[in-house]
Protein backbone atom coordinates (compact mmCIF):
# COMPACT_ATOMS: atom_id res chain seq x y z
CA UNK A 1 0.00 0.00 0.00
CA UNK A 2 1.47 3.57 -0.89
CA UNK A 3 2.76 4.36 2.30
CA UNK A 4 1.69 1.33 4.21
CA UNK A 5 -1.38 3.21 4.99
CA UNK A 6 -2.44 3.84 1.30
CA UNK A 7 -2.26 7.97 2.11
CA UNK A 8 0.76 10.31 1.67
CA UNK A 9 -1.29 13.01 4.50
CA UNK A 10 -1.61 12.56 8.17
CA UNK A 11 -3.98 9.66 9.41
CA UNK A 12 -5.52 8.47 12.50
CA UNK A 13 -3.63 5.97 14.34
CA UNK A 14 -4.91 3.70 17.05
CA UNK A 15 -1.96 2.60 19.38
CA UNK A 16 -2.27 0.22 22.64
CA UNK A 17 0.45 -0.55 25.30
CA UNK A 18 0.12 -2.96 27.58
CA UNK A 19 2.96 -2.04 30.03
CA UNK A 20 5.53 -3.42 32.61
CA UNK A 21 3.50 -2.52 35.03
CA UNK A 22 0.72 -5.07 34.51
CA UNK A 23 -1.95 -3.06 34.98
CA UNK A 24 -4.11 -3.10 31.91
CA UNK A 25 -4.36 -1.99 28.50
CA UNK A 26 -4.23 1.60 26.78
CA UNK A 27 -5.59 3.09 23.90
CA UNK A 28 -5.23 5.92 22.34
CA UNK A 29 -5.84 7.89 18.58
CA UNK A 30 -3.11 10.18 17.20
CA UNK A 31 -3.73 11.91 13.89
CA UNK A 32 0.13 12.45 12.29
CA UNK A 33 2.00 11.90 9.20
CA UNK A 34 4.36 10.25 10.86
CA UNK A 35 6.28 13.04 11.28
CA UNK A 36 4.23 15.91 13.21
CA UNK A 37 1.83 15.51 15.24
CA UNK A 38 -1.33 17.02 13.55
CA UNK A 39 -3.85 16.17 17.21
CA UNK A 40 -4.22 13.70 19.41
CA UNK A 41 -7.32 11.84 19.43
CA UNK A 42 -9.58 9.67 21.78
CA UNK A 43 -8.06 7.19 24.02
CA UNK A 44 -9.88 4.15 26.61
CA UNK A 45 -8.41 1.76 29.20
CA UNK A 46 -8.93 -1.70 29.47
CA UNK A 47 -7.72 -3.03 33.21
CA UNK A 48 -6.78 -6.43 34.05
CA UNK A 49 -8.40 -8.21 36.44
CA UNK A 50 -7.07 -10.07 39.47
CA UNK A 51 -6.98 -12.58 37.75
CA UNK A 52 -5.70 -11.72 34.10
CA UNK A 53 -3.21 -9.99 36.01
CA UNK A 54 -1.94 -13.59 37.51
CA UNK A 55 -1.76 -15.41 34.12
CA UNK A 56 0.30 -12.73 33.21
CA UNK A 57 2.64 -12.56 35.92
CA UNK A 58 3.02 -16.39 35.46
CA UNK A 59 4.03 -15.66 32.05
CA UNK A 60 6.63 -13.15 32.84
CA UNK A 61 10.12 -14.27 31.92
CA UNK A 62 8.60 -17.53 29.88
CA UNK A 63 9.25 -17.08 26.32
CA UNK A 64 9.91 -18.75 24.53
CA UNK A 65 7.04 -21.15 25.66
CA UNK A 66 5.44 -23.56 25.99
CA UNK A 67 2.46 -22.90 27.97
CA UNK A 68 1.70 -19.40 26.98
CA UNK A 69 -1.75 -19.84 25.53
CA UNK A 70 -3.50 -18.56 28.53
CA UNK A 71 -1.40 -15.44 28.44
CA UNK A 72 -2.01 -14.75 24.47
CA UNK A 73 -5.60 -14.89 25.20
CA UNK A 74 -5.21 -12.75 28.06
CA UNK A 75 -3.58 -10.43 25.87
CA UNK A 76 -5.60 -10.29 22.63
CA UNK A 77 -9.05 -10.23 24.22
CA UNK A 78 -8.44 -7.45 26.42
CA UNK A 79 -6.98 -5.68 23.51
CA UNK A 80 -9.23 -6.74 21.22
CA UNK A 81 -12.49 -5.55 23.83
CA UNK A 82 -10.38 -1.87 24.09
CA UNK A 83 -9.53 -1.75 20.44
CA UNK A 84 -13.02 -2.22 19.07
CA UNK A 85 -14.41 1.00 20.87
CA UNK A 86 -12.64 3.36 18.18
CA UNK A 87 -13.91 4.07 14.68
CA UNK A 88 -12.34 6.07 11.67
CA UNK A 89 -8.95 4.88 12.25
CA UNK A 90 -6.65 3.97 9.17
CA UNK A 91 -4.33 1.45 10.93
CA UNK A 92 -3.26 0.64 15.00
CA UNK A 93 0.38 0.23 16.64
CA UNK A 94 -0.09 -3.18 18.76
CA UNK A 95 3.23 -3.19 21.22
CA UNK A 96 1.81 -6.26 23.06
CA UNK A 97 2.84 -7.23 26.40
CA UNK A 98 6.57 -7.29 26.92
CA UNK A 99 7.35 -11.12 28.24
CA UNK A 100 11.19 -11.15 28.17
CA UNK A 101 13.69 -8.36 26.98
CA UNK A 102 17.35 -9.67 26.78
CA UNK A 103 18.71 -8.12 23.72
CA UNK A 104 22.24 -9.30 24.00
CA UNK A 105 20.59 -13.01 24.78
CA UNK A 106 17.61 -14.45 24.15
CA UNK A 107 15.98 -11.34 22.57
CA UNK A 108 12.84 -9.36 22.87
CA UNK A 109 9.38 -10.56 23.59
CA UNK A 110 5.88 -8.90 23.02
CA UNK A 111 3.36 -11.40 23.48
CA UNK A 112 0.38 -11.12 21.53
CA UNK A 113 -0.56 -11.90 17.60
CA UNK A 114 -0.69 -8.43 15.02
CA UNK A 115 -1.94 -10.63 12.17
CA UNK A 116 -4.44 -12.03 14.33
CA UNK A 117 -5.68 -8.65 15.87
CA UNK A 118 -5.81 -7.28 11.62
CA UNK A 119 -8.34 -9.88 11.16
CA UNK A 120 -10.44 -9.19 14.20
CA UNK A 121 -10.27 -5.71 13.69
CA UNK A 122 -10.54 -5.18 9.74
CA UNK A 123 -7.11 -3.05 10.06
CA UNK A 124 -3.86 -3.15 9.25
CA UNK A 125 -2.06 -3.37 12.00
CA UNK A 126 1.85 -2.50 12.89
CA UNK A 127 3.37 -5.11 15.75
CA UNK A 128 6.54 -6.53 16.84
CA UNK A 129 8.26 -2.82 17.44
CA UNK A 130 11.47 -4.14 18.76
CA UNK A 131 12.99 -6.94 16.89
CA UNK A 132 14.15 -5.55 13.88
CA UNK A 133 16.38 -3.13 16.11
CA UNK A 134 17.51 -5.64 18.62
CA UNK A 135 18.06 -7.93 15.40
CA UNK A 136 20.36 -5.17 14.03
CA UNK A 137 22.14 -4.96 17.74
CA UNK A 138 20.19 -2.47 19.10
CA UNK A 139 18.54 -2.84 22.84
CA UNK A 140 15.07 -2.61 20.96
CA UNK A 141 14.26 -0.23 23.69
CA UNK A 142 13.17 2.59 24.50
CA UNK A 143 11.27 3.80 21.23
CA UNK A 144 9.07 6.02 22.88
CA UNK A 145 12.28 8.98 22.21
CA UNK A 146 10.95 9.41 18.49
CA UNK A 147 7.45 10.26 19.49
CA UNK A 148 9.18 12.46 22.18
CA UNK A 149 11.24 14.73 19.83
CA UNK A 150 7.27 14.93 17.98
CA UNK A 151 5.82 16.04 21.00
CA UNK A 152 8.40 18.20 21.73
CA UNK A 153 8.04 20.17 18.48
CA UNK A 154 4.61 19.58 19.08
CA UNK A 155 4.38 21.58 22.50
CA UNK A 156 6.82 24.50 20.90
CA UNK A 157 9.50 23.86 22.98
CA UNK A 158 12.93 25.64 22.33
CA UNK A 159 15.31 24.46 24.88
CA UNK A 160 16.38 20.90 24.89
CA UNK A 161 14.04 19.12 27.89
CA UNK A 162 13.80 15.76 29.02
CA UNK A 163 10.46 13.47 29.31
CA UNK A 164 10.54 10.78 32.40
CA UNK A 165 8.37 7.94 31.69
CA UNK A 166 7.61 6.05 35.10
CA UNK A 167 5.89 2.90 34.15
CA UNK A 168 6.78 -0.68 35.57
CA UNK A 169 10.48 0.62 34.53
CA UNK A 170 11.39 4.31 34.32
CA UNK A 171 13.02 5.40 30.67
CA UNK A 172 14.08 9.12 30.07
CA UNK A 173 15.05 11.18 26.65
CA UNK A 174 16.74 13.78 26.11
CA UNK A 175 15.32 15.89 23.38
CA UNK A 176 16.68 19.12 21.44
CA UNK A 177 13.96 20.04 19.95
CA UNK A 178 16.13 22.56 17.76
CA UNK A 179 17.01 19.35 15.40
CA UNK A 180 14.61 18.69 13.09
CA UNK A 181 14.83 14.71 12.77
CA UNK A 182 14.51 12.48 15.63
CA UNK A 183 17.75 10.10 13.69
CA UNK A 184 19.80 13.35 13.07
CA UNK A 185 23.10 13.57 15.24
CA UNK A 186 22.24 15.74 18.52
CA UNK A 187 18.05 15.38 18.46
CA UNK A 188 18.15 12.58 21.03
CA UNK A 189 19.36 10.32 24.14
CA UNK A 190 17.57 7.78 26.13
CA UNK A 191 17.72 5.11 28.42
CA UNK A 192 16.07 2.92 30.54
CA UNK A 193 17.05 4.29 34.29
CA UNK A 194 16.20 1.28 36.60
CA UNK A 195 13.04 -0.16 38.14
CA UNK A 196 10.11 2.28 38.86
CA UNK A 197 6.91 1.22 39.80
CA UNK A 198 7.25 -2.78 39.30
CA UNK A 199 8.63 -3.46 42.86
CA UNK A 200 6.60 -1.23 44.42
CA UNK A 201 3.42 -2.90 43.17
CA UNK A 202 5.15 -6.35 43.77
CA UNK A 203 5.54 -5.63 47.56
CA UNK A 204 1.51 -4.09 47.71
CA UNK A 205 0.74 -7.36 46.35
CA UNK A 206 2.97 -9.52 48.32
CA UNK A 207 2.30 -7.70 51.66
CA UNK A 208 -1.24 -6.35 51.38
CA UNK A 209 -2.75 -7.89 48.51
CA UNK A 210 -2.77 -4.50 46.97
CA UNK A 211 -2.07 -3.34 43.21
CA UNK A 212 -0.05 -0.38 44.12
CA UNK A 213 0.88 2.36 47.13
CA UNK A 214 -1.61 4.44 45.76
CA UNK A 215 -0.51 8.11 45.98
CA UNK A 216 2.20 6.84 48.20
CA UNK A 217 0.57 6.64 51.25
CA UNK A 218 2.63 3.67 52.51
CA UNK A 219 5.66 5.34 51.34
CA UNK A 220 5.35 8.75 53.08
CA UNK A 221 4.73 6.73 56.29
CA UNK A 222 8.23 4.99 56.39
CA UNK A 223 12.03 5.70 56.40
CA UNK A 224 14.23 4.74 53.72
CA UNK A 225 16.55 2.33 54.38
CA UNK A 226 20.17 3.80 53.59
CA UNK A 227 21.96 0.22 53.70
CA UNK A 228 19.74 -1.57 51.23
CA UNK A 229 19.60 1.55 49.15
CA UNK A 230 23.49 1.79 48.79
CA UNK A 231 23.81 -1.65 47.68
CA UNK A 232 21.12 -0.96 45.06
CA UNK A 233 22.83 2.18 43.85
CA UNK A 234 26.20 0.26 43.63
CA UNK A 235 24.19 -1.98 41.13
CA UNK A 236 26.37 -2.53 37.74
CA UNK A 237 23.67 -1.27 35.55
CA UNK A 238 24.54 2.08 36.73
CA UNK A 239 27.80 2.74 35.38
CA UNK A 240 26.71 1.62 31.80
CA UNK A 241 26.83 3.98 29.41
CA UNK A 242 23.73 4.82 27.58
CA UNK A 243 21.48 3.53 25.52
CA UNK A 244 21.06 0.64 27.79
CA UNK A 245 17.58 -0.92 28.39
CA UNK A 246 16.11 -3.28 30.78
CA UNK A 247 14.08 -6.09 31.39
CA UNK A 248 11.07 -5.64 33.98
CA UNK A 249 12.99 -8.06 36.68
CA UNK A 250 16.59 -7.54 35.67
CA UNK A 251 17.63 -6.53 39.13
CA UNK A 252 16.67 -9.15 40.79
CA UNK A 253 14.21 -9.93 43.97
CA UNK A 254 14.15 -6.25 44.92
CA UNK A 255 11.41 -6.83 47.11
CA UNK A 256 13.64 -9.71 49.09
CA UNK A 257 16.17 -7.41 49.42
CA UNK A 258 13.87 -5.35 51.48
CA UNK A 259 11.77 -8.43 53.23
CA UNK A 260 13.52 -7.39 56.58
CA UNK A 261 11.76 -4.07 56.61
CA UNK A 262 7.88 -2.96 57.70
CA UNK A 263 5.26 -2.42 54.66
CA UNK A 264 6.15 1.44 54.96
CA UNK A 265 9.56 1.11 55.28
CA UNK A 266 10.26 -1.18 52.31
CA UNK A 267 7.86 0.70 50.34
CA UNK A 268 9.89 3.89 51.08
CA UNK A 269 13.09 2.24 50.48
CA UNK A 270 11.74 0.90 46.50
CA UNK A 271 10.18 3.94 46.04
CA UNK A 272 13.54 5.84 46.95
CA UNK A 273 15.56 3.49 44.54
CA UNK A 274 13.14 4.68 41.67
CA UNK A 275 13.59 7.56 42.13
CA UNK A 276 17.68 7.72 42.88
CA UNK A 277 17.73 5.51 39.29
CA UNK A 278 16.32 8.77 37.75
CA UNK A 279 18.44 11.25 39.50
CA UNK A 280 21.43 9.20 38.38
CA UNK A 281 20.57 9.01 34.81
CA UNK A 282 20.43 12.64 34.81
CA UNK A 283 23.55 13.43 34.99
CA UNK A 284 24.18 11.13 31.96
CA UNK A 285 22.31 13.35 29.65
CA UNK A 286 24.48 15.27 26.99
CA UNK A 287 23.29 18.60 29.13
CA UNK A 288 20.94 19.75 31.75
CA UNK A 289 17.71 19.89 30.39
CA UNK A 290 15.49 22.70 30.93
CA UNK A 291 12.90 20.82 32.33
CA UNK A 292 11.83 17.34 33.50
CA UNK A 293 8.34 16.49 31.85
CA UNK A 294 6.88 13.23 33.92
CA UNK A 295 4.97 10.89 32.21
CA UNK A 296 3.32 7.71 33.40
CA UNK A 297 1.64 6.39 36.57
CA UNK A 298 4.71 6.91 39.13
CA UNK A 299 4.00 11.25 38.32
CA UNK A 300 0.56 9.83 40.42
CA UNK A 301 3.16 9.07 43.55
CA UNK A 302 3.79 12.10 45.20
CA UNK A 303 6.25 10.79 47.42
CA UNK A 304 8.40 9.84 43.80
CA UNK A 305 7.69 13.30 43.05
CA UNK A 306 9.21 14.86 45.94
CA UNK A 307 12.38 12.90 45.96
CA UNK A 308 12.64 13.67 42.32
CA UNK A 309 11.79 17.61 42.87
CA UNK A 310 14.11 17.49 46.05
CA UNK A 311 17.12 16.58 43.82
CA UNK A 312 16.93 18.14 40.83
CA UNK A 313 17.24 22.15 39.68
CA UNK A 314 15.41 22.01 36.73
CA UNK A 315 11.17 21.70 36.83
CA UNK A 316 9.67 18.52 37.60
CA UNK A 317 6.12 18.78 36.11
CA UNK A 318 4.05 15.81 34.92
CA UNK A 319 3.41 16.29 31.13
CA UNK A 320 0.10 17.53 31.64
CA UNK A 321 1.28 20.80 32.54
CA UNK A 322 2.28 21.13 28.63
CA UNK A 323 -1.06 20.08 27.30
CA UNK A 324 0.39 16.23 26.84
CA UNK A 325 -1.65 13.36 28.32
CA UNK A 326 0.36 11.26 30.78
CA UNK A 327 -1.79 8.17 31.11
CA UNK A 328 -1.64 7.63 27.32
CA UNK A 329 1.50 8.89 26.13
CA UNK A 330 2.81 5.06 25.61
CA UNK A 331 0.07 4.52 23.71
CA UNK A 332 0.14 7.53 21.51
CA UNK A 333 3.64 6.59 20.77
CA UNK A 334 3.00 3.46 19.74
CA UNK A 335 -0.03 5.25 17.07
CA UNK A 336 2.46 7.53 15.95
CA UNK A 337 5.37 4.47 15.29
CA UNK A 338 2.86 2.60 13.40
CA UNK A 339 2.66 5.06 10.45
CA UNK A 340 6.22 6.14 10.76
CA UNK A 341 6.80 2.11 10.22
CA UNK A 342 4.05 1.73 7.52
CA UNK A 343 5.71 4.74 5.79
CA UNK A 344 9.31 3.26 5.99
CA UNK A 345 10.18 5.79 8.71
CA UNK A 346 12.86 4.94 11.50
CA UNK A 347 12.23 4.60 14.65
CA UNK A 348 15.22 3.98 16.65
CA UNK A 349 19.01 5.12 15.84
CA UNK A 350 22.34 4.89 17.43
CA UNK A 351 21.18 7.73 20.32
CA UNK A 352 17.80 5.93 21.18
CA UNK A 353 19.03 2.13 21.39
CA UNK A 354 22.56 2.02 20.42
CA UNK A 355 21.71 0.35 16.84
CA UNK A 356 24.20 1.12 14.45
CA UNK A 357 22.26 2.70 11.53
CA UNK A 358 18.11 3.65 11.71
CA UNK A 359 15.61 0.97 11.97
CA UNK A 360 12.63 1.27 10.37
CA UNK A 361 10.90 -1.72 13.52
CA UNK A 362 7.42 -3.42 12.72
CA UNK A 363 5.57 -5.75 10.79
CA UNK A 364 2.44 -4.56 8.64
CA UNK A 365 -0.38 -7.15 8.75
CA UNK A 366 -3.09 -5.76 6.51
CA UNK A 367 -6.44 -7.01 7.04
CA UNK A 368 -8.13 -9.36 4.22
CA UNK A 369 -10.09 -7.13 2.16
N1 LIG B 1 -2.12 7.37 42.30
C1 LIG B 1 -1.04 6.59 42.20
N2 LIG B 1 -0.19 6.49 43.24
C2 LIG B 1 0.91 5.71 43.17
N3 LIG B 1 1.25 4.99 42.09
C3 LIG B 1 0.44 5.06 41.03
C4 LIG B 1 -0.73 5.86 41.01
N4 LIG B 1 -1.34 5.71 39.81
C5 LIG B 1 -0.56 4.85 39.10
N5 LIG B 1 0.51 4.46 39.83
C6 LIG B 1 1.56 3.50 39.45
O1 LIG B 1 1.73 3.53 38.07
C7 LIG B 1 1.60 2.22 37.51
C8 LIG B 1 1.05 2.30 36.13
O2 LIG B 1 1.92 3.06 35.38
P1 LIG B 1 1.96 2.97 33.80
O3 LIG B 1 0.60 2.70 33.29
O4 LIG B 1 2.69 4.15 33.33
O5 LIG B 1 2.87 1.68 33.61
P2 LIG B 1 3.11 0.75 32.37
O6 LIG B 1 2.71 1.46 31.13
O7 LIG B 1 2.51 -0.55 32.69
O8 LIG B 1 4.68 0.53 32.44
P3 LIG B 1 5.88 0.70 31.40
O9 LIG B 1 5.98 2.13 31.02
O10 LIG B 1 7.04 0.24 32.19
O11 LIG B 1 5.57 -0.19 30.24
C9 LIG B 1 0.71 1.49 38.49
O12 LIG B 1 0.89 0.09 38.41
C10 LIG B 1 1.16 2.08 39.80
O13 LIG B 1 2.32 1.42 40.26
C1 LIG C 1 11.12 -4.11 26.51
C2 LIG C 1 10.05 -3.19 26.95
O1 LIG C 1 8.88 -3.48 26.82
N1 LIG C 1 10.46 -2.06 27.51
C3 LIG C 1 9.52 -1.05 27.98
C4 LIG C 1 9.56 -1.01 29.50
O2 LIG C 1 8.65 -0.02 30.00
C5 LIG C 1 9.39 1.20 30.16
C6 LIG C 1 10.76 0.86 29.65
O3 LIG C 1 10.83 -0.54 29.91
C7 LIG C 1 10.89 1.07 28.12
O4 LIG C 1 12.16 0.65 27.71
C8 LIG C 1 9.88 0.26 27.32
O5 LIG C 1 8.70 0.92 27.03
C9 LIG C 1 8.60 2.19 26.46
C10 LIG C 1 7.21 2.42 26.00
C11 LIG C 1 9.52 2.48 25.28
O6 LIG C 1 9.88 1.58 24.54
O7 LIG C 1 9.82 3.66 25.09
Amino acid sequence: MMDGDGQAGPVRALGAMSGTSLDGVDAAVVETDGVDIVTFGPSAYRGYSTEERDVLAQALGRWPGPGLEAAAQVVMRAHAEVLAGFDDVALVGFHGQTLAHEPAGRGTHQLGDGAALSEVLGLPVVWDFRSADVAAGGEGAPLAPFFHHACARWMGAQQPLAFLNLGGVGNLTWVDPGVDAPDAPGALMSFDTGPANAPINDLMQARRGLSHDHDGAVAAAGQVDADVLARFLGHRYFSRTPPKSLDRNDFGDLVGQVSHLSDADAAATLTAMAARSVLHGMTQLPTPPQRLLVTGGGRQNPVMMALLRAGLSCPVEPVEAQGLDGDMLEAQAFAYLAVRVARGLPTSCAATTGVAQPVSGGIVSSAPS
